[in-house]
């Protein structure tokens, strides 16, 4: 299969970035490797997620948001947001594809990309002038690998995992990391009466001192 744009990644930059090509009417495919469009929202976020950022800044090309909607979107609504997008600009992404291998071939000055048909199982490989990686900085969860961490008798789970604190009132809780994710589920923690805790690495930047007060 040979496209103009190959793009890698079927959440919000990937979906922003086919819609712009379409607008150009430049040829391109969406390569997925989960089921779905902006599988990090719909798989990987705990239950009560509200965006954080005002509704302005997280609006995609030629869709804003209606001017009565909330000014903080709930999850619900900007995972509808997202597949909105895509069928309101033509976006078909090829879901269950995963990138294995990309190479730029001198030859004939062309991305030869390969991916697994994860439901077939077959390698498939496309081909494209331009490659475009949207596979977010936030795509993989990343456990470290801390000392006496795999000997530990309780339960360890990444932020990406975390659905809600349902069951875990008696539970004593350490989170790893203050980031929203983990002042969030430290929060969401606590509100049922578990007994959680934050590690912060490091001091809080000055300038995000200076802006909250
Ligand atoms: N409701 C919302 O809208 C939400 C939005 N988000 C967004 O998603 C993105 C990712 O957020 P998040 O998942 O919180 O990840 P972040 O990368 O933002 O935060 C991770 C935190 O973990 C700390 N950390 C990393 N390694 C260690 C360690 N070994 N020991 C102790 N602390 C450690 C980091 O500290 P340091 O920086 O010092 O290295 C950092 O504070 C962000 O853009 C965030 O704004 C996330 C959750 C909810
Ligand atoms: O509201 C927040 O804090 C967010 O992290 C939202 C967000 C992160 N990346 C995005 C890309 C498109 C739209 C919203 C977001």
């Amino acid at each position: 299969m040979e496209e103009v744009v190959v793009i890698v990644g079927a959440g919000s930059a990937g979906l922003a970035t086919s819609a712009c090509l379409n607008h150009l009417s430049i040829s391109n495919i969406v390569l997925e490797k989960e089921d779905c469009c902006g599988s990090l929202w719909k798989k990987r976020t705990y239950d009560r997620l509200n965006l954080h950022l005002y509704k302005k800044f997280c609006s995609l090309p030629f869709k804003p948001h209606p001017p009565k909607s909330p000014a903080f979107m709930s999850k619900a609504a900007f995972v509808q947001y997202l597949d909105d997008y895509a069928s309101s600009f033509n976006i078909s992404p090829w879901y269950c594809r995963s990138v294995e291998s990309a190479v730029f071939v001198e030859g004939d000055q062309k991305w030869h990309i390969e991916a697994k048909n994860t439901m077939s199982g077959e390698m498939e490989v496309y081909v494209s002038n331009f490659l475009v990686i949207a596979t977010a900085e936030n795509g993989e969860g990343y456990v470290p690998s801390l000392p006496g961490l795999y000997s530990f008798g309780g339960e360890v789970l990444h932020s990406s995992n975390y659905k809600s604190a349902m069951g875990d009132e008696a539970k004593e809780v350490l989170v790893v990391g203050c980031g929203n994710s983990g002042m969030e589920i430290a929060y969401d923690l606590s509100n049922i009466g578990a007994h959680a805790s934050i590690v912060v690495k490091n001091p809080t930047p000055q300038r995000a001192v200076n802006l909250t007060v």
